[in-house]
């Protein structure tokens, strides 16, 4: 009991001392309630007195500012916890079921919803890493947990933005064709325009992260000095072991060290969120422009950038590329503002201690060894972006071949495709190796020029006011001057160390500048395609230019491409009907309409006859009949043309241009078309969407989202399947589950079993006017006709593109595309019953002569025999 109570005496002399000692404080009297407030007032005191010990107010600041970065730690701890508690609470009385662990009532059968506004709600499941262990091994396992979602508002696409921003780039482009600025940097002005996509307004959340890293880059630059201010305290406190102060400044450092760790670890979480932000801002706005109505995705083949590997593997581009820029870019900051910051604060109080020559010699000294760094720098953006380019190429070969493993295993190609990949793989491997040799040397220079010299250089501008204060008062103080330079040796180290962060950060600019310029001419393509202006890469005025010039300037494609307008045709939409007039089918090309001609002033309609009252009236769709399913289909007047000719004529380029996926470039070209929800086109190889299910297939492009929004069923399609014959499909699973199967069906159904897909898409969707590109040149005849009798039957308008003649007999028109490639066409009518019969006798009279053949044979053989015994 006595020695309790003895050693809690000597514990509060102890406290008292340290009070009164260290800062003058007497806590005798002082009860615990006021103690806080007298302690805080009292170093508010001395902090700011002049009177007070130099010391007591050195440690009364130090004090206070951990004070109040501790408090301000705990609170935000404390704010954060207290919502996330208010939250818990609000989300237990709004959703009283799941308090009684039941299910909601309401299913969420759907991922997404789209609001009036155009914007879009997304739930996507939540990854929670869960404690949980595998069943056999001892490892922590990362699950989904399906319960929860999370909710993504995505606001609607603002067109007018894409508009703004297409002058934005084209600028850029055209400054640096005109290169006439003398200080003229490309990488800060692709910079520039990238920045108003990652961060796109001042009050944006990205710009509150920023602050927030920049906050905290400051407050640890601020802690780092106030840690080398204490430990040289307390090198010195041990130096003339003073045991109490010893203490009190160890007490400071485990202060210290709460905010210092904390701010550490918030700039590195500020850094990974602020590059998962930008990421999402940038790929956000390249799908926007990407995948929307103009088709940007496919018309980017005939943009003049083409050929590069950013447009050829714009995959990668998209996924890998904007993921490296992203994190380029926000390392580079980190990387750069750290050390600023650090050489900002540190050379100020340097100044003090080593005088103005220190610390100009200790710059002098960067610049110097800034420039031979940087004069030895290798090209590494150039290397980044040729290596991302590989990197595509070798990943895209490999796509290529899974897509088409059938078609490469019959023919065999097993032997030639090792070879490619091998090529790729080491081409891929090349660059990477020249990566790491051109950065081999490099890495040598800096490590002895940062790490070696520049510490030895620090010790000299740290001794420098040691050995200037012995020599001028001739006294060799060795715990003040201990103390000095511990501070000063700190302080020259972290100023080293920001120095050559900052010399590193050359190599990492070097590198962000690759793939800024790949992310940049990315964007610019995809704004060249995206503009409404868009001309398929035509240059019309390159025809005046010489082929030398440009060769010798590239970039003059590049002035003069929109400089005139290359398609003049007109498009005339909400047509009752599909009308060409005097269209000229020109595949697009640099060369726009002078490029090569496959048709000459193409002219067909259908129906033959459109009458001008009902052309309004029809002209839109009808969706409440469309829904049902069971009302008969007589909308359409059932009319139909056959488009014949032989391979390569342009058969298929006469369906792109009615799609519009093609330009009309010729003046007098007039294409008249229905709008977009009354024209279906089914091209030459059918399309099977992804990972989808076979409802997903059959209603394309529709998504089952809006399948079941539109108060479709499933009954429907089962209908549709028993029209199309494929009924049978059902039977591999049990009832209607079948339609919900995930598989990749390209590969599972057969070539017949595709097409007979698309007629049952053409069924569902029940467009008046249906263009068919060869659909059924794998369907057996018997199903072709039984197919081209079901159009007829729901008189569906159609134009059937194909290489037989037999398809005649289900056509109203017939347009010939000639054999000799000269461009010319022939349109007759063929539905009369007069051109049935005679194309009919004609097969037959064919058929009869073709049995004769065998006759024939015989009678030569037996004429050859004759003649060899003459
Ligand atoms: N994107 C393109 N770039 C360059 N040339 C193209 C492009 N698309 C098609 N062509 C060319 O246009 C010509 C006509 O092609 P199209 O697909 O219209 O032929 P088709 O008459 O449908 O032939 P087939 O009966 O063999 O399908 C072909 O010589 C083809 O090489």
């Amino acid at each position: 009991m006595s020695t309790t109570l003895a050693t809690t005496g000597k514990l509060k002399n102890l406290l008292l001392n340290l009070h009164t000692k260290c800062i003058g404080l007497h806590i005798n009297d002082v009860t615990p309630k006021v103690y806080f407030k007298l302690l805080i007032r009292h170093l508010l005191q001395i902090s700011r007195s002049n009177a007070a010990h130099p010391k007591q107010r050195r440690r009364a600041q130090i004090l206070l500012i951990s004070v109040f970065v501790s408090g301000v730690t705990l609170l935000s701890g404390v704010t954060y916890g207290a919502l996330k508690i208010i939250l818990k609470c609000y989300k237990f009385y709004k959703y009283p079921w799941k308090r009684k662990n039941r299910r909601s009532l309401i299913r969420r059968t759907r991922s997404q919803m789209q609001l009036d506004s155009g914007a879009r709600i997304m739930y996507i499941p939540e990854v929670e890493l869960l404690d949980r262990q595998g069943p056999n091994e001892n490892k922590l396992v990362n699950t989904v947990d399906r319960k929860k979602r999370k909710r993504i508002f995505i606001p609607p696409k603002d067109n007018d933005i894409y508009e703004h921003d297409k002058f934005l780039f084209k600028n850029v482009v055209l400054e640096r064709a005109k290169n006439s600025q003398l200080f003229y940097s490309k990488f800060l002005n692709q910079m520039n325009v990238l920045s108003k996509i990652l961060i796109p307004t001042v009050f944006d959340k990205n710009s509150f992260l920023l602050t927030s890293q920049i906050f905290f880059l400051v407050m640890r630059t601020w802690l780092s000095l106030l840690v080398a201010k204490l430990d040289g305290h307390i090198v010195k406190n041990i130096i003339a072991g003073r045991g109490r102060s010893f203490l009190w400044d160890l007490g400071c450092w485990f202060l210290i060290a709460v905010p210092a760790s904390y701010t550490n670890s918030a700039i590195k979480v500020l850094q990974r969120k602020l590059s998962l932000n930008f990421r999402v801002n940038l790929t956000r706005y390249i799908h926007d422009m990407y995948l929307d109505e103009r088709l940007t995705f496919y018309k980017l083949i005939f943009d003049s950038k083409a050929s590069s590997s950013v447009i050829k593997n714009i995959d990668n581009s998209i996924t890998n590329d904007v993921a490296k820029f992203c994190d380029a870019t926000c390392s580079v900051f980190a990387n750069i503002a750290k050390p600023v910051i650090d050489l900002i604060f540190f050379s100020v109080y340097l100044r003090d201690n080593l005088g103005t020559v220190g610390v100009a010699g200790i710059f002098v000294n960067y610049f110097i060894t800034g420039f031979i760094l940087r004069r030895y720098t290798p090209p590494l953006g150039k290397l980044a972006s040729e290596r991302s380019a590989s990197d595509g190429d070798y990943y895209n070969y490999h796509l290529n071949m899974i897509n088409n493993s059938e078609e490469i295993a019959f023919y065999q190609g097993t032997a030639v495709e090792r070879t490619k990949v091998k090529e790729l793989y080491d081409a891929l491997m090349e660059k990477m190796l020249l990566v790491d040799k051109c950065k081999f040397g490099y890495n040598m220079l800096e490590d002895y020029v940062l790490k070696y010299t520049w510490s030895g250089l620090g010790y000299v501008f740290a001794s420098i006011p040691i050995v200037m204060s012995t020599l001028a008062t001739g006294i060799n103080s060795e715990e003040k001057n201990m103390k000095e330079f511990i501070v000063n040796k700190r302080l020259m180290l972290s100023l080293a160390d920001a120095g050559s962060r900052l010399m590193h950060s050359i190599k990492d600019i070097s590198q962000l500048t690759g793939y800024t310029n790949r992310i940049f001419t990315l964007l610019s393509a995809l704004h060249r395609v995206h503009s409404l202006n868009f001309n398929y890469g035509a240059v019309p005025s390159i025809l005046s230019l010489r082929t030398e010039d440009v060769s010798r300037n590239p970039n003059l494609l590049a002035i003069t491409d929109n400089s005139q307008e290359a398609i003049r045709g007109t498009i005339q939409r909400n047509f009752n009907g599909i009308r060409l007039e005097n269209i000229d089918v020109i595949i697009p090309s640099v060369r726009a309409s002078e490029g090569i001609k496959l048709i000459n002033k193409l002219t067909f309609q259908i129906p033959l006859h459109i009458d001008p009252i009902t052309s309004n009236s029809n002209s839109i769709q009808d969706l409440s009949k469309a829904n049902d399913i069971k009302l008969p289909f007589l909308q359409g007047s059932g009319s139909s043309l056959l488009i014949l000719g032989p391979n390569s004529c342009g058969k298929s380029s006469i369906q792109r241009i009615i799609a519009e996926i093609w330009p009309v470039y010729n003046k007098n070209g007039l294409l008249s078309i229905p709008s977009e929800n009354n024209i279906f086109c089914i091209p030459q190889k059918p399309y099977f969407s992804k990972g989808g299910t076979l409802r997903d297939q059959i209603i394309y492009p529709m998504s089952s989202d809006e399948f079941f929004d539109r108060g479709f069923k499933d009954k429907e399609l089962v209908q549709i399947l028993v029209e199309v014959r494929l009924d049978y499909l059902l039977k591999r699973g049990v009832g209607l589950t079948y339609l919900d199967a995930v598989a990749d069906w390209k590969d599972l159904l057969s070539g017949g079993e595709k097409q007979r897909v698309n007629f049952a898409r053409v069924m569902f969707h029940k467009p008046l006017y249906v263009v068919l590109d060869e659909a059924t040149n794998a369907i057996s005849v018997d199903m072709e006709d039984y197919l081209f009798n079901l159009l007829k039957r729901y008189r569906f308008n159609f134009i059937s593109i194909s290489q037989r003649p037999t398809l005649i007999k289900y056509h109203e028109m017939l347009l010939e595309i000639g054999e000799n490639r000269d461009g010319k066409w022939q349109l007759q009518a063929v539905g009369t019953d007069e051109a049935i019969t005679s194309i009919d006798n004609e097969i037959e009279e064919l058929e009869k002569k073709l049995e004769k053949v065998k006759d024939w044979e015989y009678e030569r053989e037996k004429l050859q025999r004759n003649l060899e015994i003459i």
